[in-house]
C-alpha cells in the first residue's frame, strides 16, 4: 500500500545527511554531485538550455555547492552558465567544485566564473533563467548584504527562476520568509521535502516543488522525519469501500449533536457530508425550534427533536435521550453550529466524558473547553479536535497563540489532549495521541468559504464511523475536501464555491481518489 512520505525539518535533513555520510559512507561530495545532477536533470527537463544564457547565483555553503555542479551540468546541455559567485571561504565540497569550474572557464566549455562585486553585474547581463543557490536549509533569521539584494533583484529580472532545495531565504523548518526571500517557479528539493515548504510561506515562494532521490537511504529520511505527508494515492488506497452486503447500519451510523435556532445551516451541512463520504445512517439530535428547518433541508438525516434552552440551543435535559442515541452509534460528531449557552456546553462536557465511540469535537463544541482543555485528556474514547487558530486560542486561553513552528505545536498539544488534533489552516495540520504529525493536501482556494469547516466535521465523523482510525479518517476528510475542490475549480474556477457544492462533490471526489 502506498506509504506516508517523509518530511523532515532542517535540523532532522541534517541529521539524515549526516547519518549517510557517516553510517553509510556516502561521502558528502557523492551526495552534492548527485544533488546537483539531479537538479539539472530536472531543469533540463523542463526548459530550453541549449544556446541559452543560465546565471546560476552560488552562496558559500553547501547549497552553492550544489549550484555549481548544476552549472557544468548545464553547460554540458549546451548552455552558456555564469557562475556568480559570492566570496567567503566556502565548504571543503564547495571550494573542490569551484576549483573544478575555474579550470573549466579556462576552456570553451560555455561556462563563466564571475567572483561577486556588486548587484549590477548581474542586472546588466540578462538571462534566460536563473538558478538560486544561495542559500539552503542552512539560511538563519533576515538576509544579510549582499544575498539580501541579490535575492530583490531576482524577484524583480522576470526569467523563471530554479531554487535549489529552498527558496533563498525561506526558513526550511517553519516557512517563514525573510524580507526579499526568492520566489521561485521550480523548487528541487534534495532527498527529502522540507517542512517549510509545505508550512506558512513556503507554498508560495517555492512554486512546483519536485523532490529528488540524491543517496540518501529512504531509511534514513524515514528514521529523522519530523512529520508525515499523505501522497494523494494514499488518500486513495485508504478510503473505505462498501462491501458487498453492506445494509445502511452496517455501512456506518452516525450520530451528530449539532446545529439550535440561530444555527441550522451547520446542521444540515455537517450531517448531509457525513452522508456524502458514505456513511450509511446518519441521527440528529437537534433542539426543538430548528429541527424542522434541519428536517426540511436534509431529506435523509433523521432528525431527533431535543429540549431547548431559552437561546434556542439544545438543553442539558436531553442528556439520557441523546447518550442513548450516541450508544448505537459508530462515531459521534458534537458541535457544528450548537451555540454557546452554559447549559448546551455542559450537555458537551457530558458527553464528551460519557461517549466510548469515537467522537469529533468541533466549533461551538470545543468552546465547552475554554480555558481547561486539560481535562479532554481524561476521556478514554478517541477524540478528535477540529480547531482552526481562533478556536484554538480560546481553548489555550491565549489570544495571542500563533506558534512559529506548526508542526511542533501541534504534536506537543495532541500529546497533551491525548487527541487527535486538526489545527485547519493551509495548509491544515493532524497531530496524534502518540506524537506523530501529519500534513495535509496543499491548500485549494475555492475552500476559503463559510460551512467548509462543518463539511470537513461531517466528512471526518463519516469516515470514522466507517471504521477508519482517526489519523487516517483526518487526512482522508482533508484529501476528500481538497479534491472536492479542485474538480469544481476545474469547472468553475477558483472562486464562489459553496460549501454544499463541496459537499455534492465529495462522492465523485472520492471516486478520483481511489482511480
Ligand atoms: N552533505 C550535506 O550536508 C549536503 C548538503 N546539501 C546542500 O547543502 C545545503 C545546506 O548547506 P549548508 O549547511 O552549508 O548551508 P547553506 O548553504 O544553506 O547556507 C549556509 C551559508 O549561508 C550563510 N547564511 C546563513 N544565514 C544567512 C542569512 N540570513 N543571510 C545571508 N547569509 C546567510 C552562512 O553564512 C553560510 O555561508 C542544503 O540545503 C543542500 O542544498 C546537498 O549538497 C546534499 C548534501
Ligand atoms: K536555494
Amino acid at each position: 500500500m502506498t506509504p506516508l512520505d517523509p518530511v523532515l525539518s532542517a535540523e532532522a535533513m541534517r541529521a539524515a545527511d549526516q547519518a549517510t555520510i557517516e553510517t553509510w559512507g556516502v561521502p558528502g561530495r557523492v551526495l552534492m554531485e548527485s544533488a546537483g545532477r539531479a537538479a539539472a536533470r530536472e531543469i533540463v527537463a523542463r526548459f530550453e538550455v541549449a544556446g541559452r544564457d543560465v546565471t546560476v547565483l552560488v552562496g558559500t555553503g553547501n547549497n552553492g555547492g550544489d549550484g555549481l555542479v548544476v552549472v557544468r551540468v548545464l553547460a554540458a546541455h549546451g548552455a552558456r552558465v555564469r557562475a556568480l559567485v559570492l566570496p567567503g571561504e566556502g565548504t571543503p565540497d564547495r571550494t573542490a567544485n569551484l576549483h573544478i569550474l575555474s579550470r573549466m572557464a579556462e576552456h570553451d566549455t560555455g561556462v563563466e566564473v564571475v567572483p561577486f562585486e556588486d548587484v549590477r553585474q548581474v542586472a546588466n547581463a540578462p538571462a534566460d533563467l536563473v538558478v538560486d543557490a544561495l542559500l539552503g536549509i542552512g539560511v538563519t533569521g533576515e538576509l544579510r548584504e549582499p544575498a539580501r539584494a541579490l535575492c530583490a533583484w531576482l524577484n524583480r529580472a522576470g526569467a523563471p527562476v530554479v531554487a535549489l532545495d529552498v527558496p533563498s531565504g525561506l526558513d526550511a523548518t517553519t516557512g517563514r520568509a525573510a524580507e526579499d526571500s526568492v520566489r521561485a517557479d521550480l523548487t528541487v528539493a534534495f532527498g527529502g521535502i522540507k517542512t517549510g515548504l509545505l508550512l506558512g510561506d513556503g507554498p508560495t515562494l517555492a512554486g512546483e516543488v519536485v523532490t529528488v532521490e540524491i543517496g540518501i537511504p529512504d531509511a534514513e529520511l524515514r528514521a529523522h522525519a519530523t512529520a508525515w505527508q499523505a501522497p494523494r494515492a494514499w488518500a486513495g488506497a485508504h478510503l473505505p469501500e462498501r462491501a458487498a452486503d453492506a445494509h445502511k447500519y452496517s455501512a456506518g451510523r452516525v450520530f451528530a449533536v449539532v446545529g439550535s435556532r440561530t444555527f441550522t445551516g451547520a446542521a444540515v451541512l455537517s450531517t448531509a457530508a457525513a452522508y456524502r463520504s458514505g456513511a450509511g445512517a446518519v441521527v440528529a439530535a437537534v433542539p426543538e425550534p430548528a429541527a424542522p428547518i434541519v428536517d426540511a433541508r436534509n431529506a435523509e438525516v433523521m432528525v431527533d427533536a431535543q429540549p431547548a434552552t431559552g437561546a434556542g440551543t439544545l438543553a442539558r435535559i436531553a442528556r439520557e435521550a441523546v447518550l442513548d442515541r450516541a450508544e448505537a452509534a459508530d462515531a459521534v460528531l458534537v458541535g457544528c453550529g450548537l451555540g454557546r449557552d452554559d447549559d448546551t456546553l455542559a450537555l458537551v462536557r457530558d458527553l464528551v466524558e460519557a461517549v466510548e465511540a469515537p467522537l469529533v469535537l468541533d466549533a461551538d463544541g470545543l468552546a465547552a473547553y475554554a480555558d481547561d482543555a486539560d481535562v479532554l485528556r481524561q476521556r478514554s474514547g478517541p477524540l478528535v479536535l477540529t480547531p482552526h487558530l481562533g478556536e484554538l486560542r480560546r481553548l489555550l486561553n491565549d489570544d495571542s497563540f500563533d506558534p512559529i513552528d506548526r508542526i511542533e505545536a501541534v504534536r506537543g498539544l495532541a500529546q497533551r489532549w491525548h487527541a487527535t488534533l486538526v489545527f485547519k489552516g493551509v495548509p491544515t495540520v493532524v497531530g496524534t495521541p502518540d506524537g506523530r504529525v501529519l500534513i495535509g493536501p496543499p491548500g485549494e482556494p475555492a475552500l476559503a468559504t463559510a460551512g467548509t469547516g462543518d463539511t470537513l466535521a461531517g466528512t471526518l465523523v463519516g469516515l470514522l464511523a466507517q471504521g477508519l482510525d482517526p489519523d487516517v479518517a483526518a487526512l482522508c476528510a482533508l484529501w476528500l475536501g481538497a479534491e472536492a475542490a479542485r474538480l469544481w475549480t476545474a469547472d468553475h474556477g477558483a472562486t464562489g464555491l459553496v460549501a454544499s457544492d463541496l459537499i455534492d462533490r465529495l462522492p465523485a471526489a472520492a471516486h478520483a481518489l481511489r482511480s
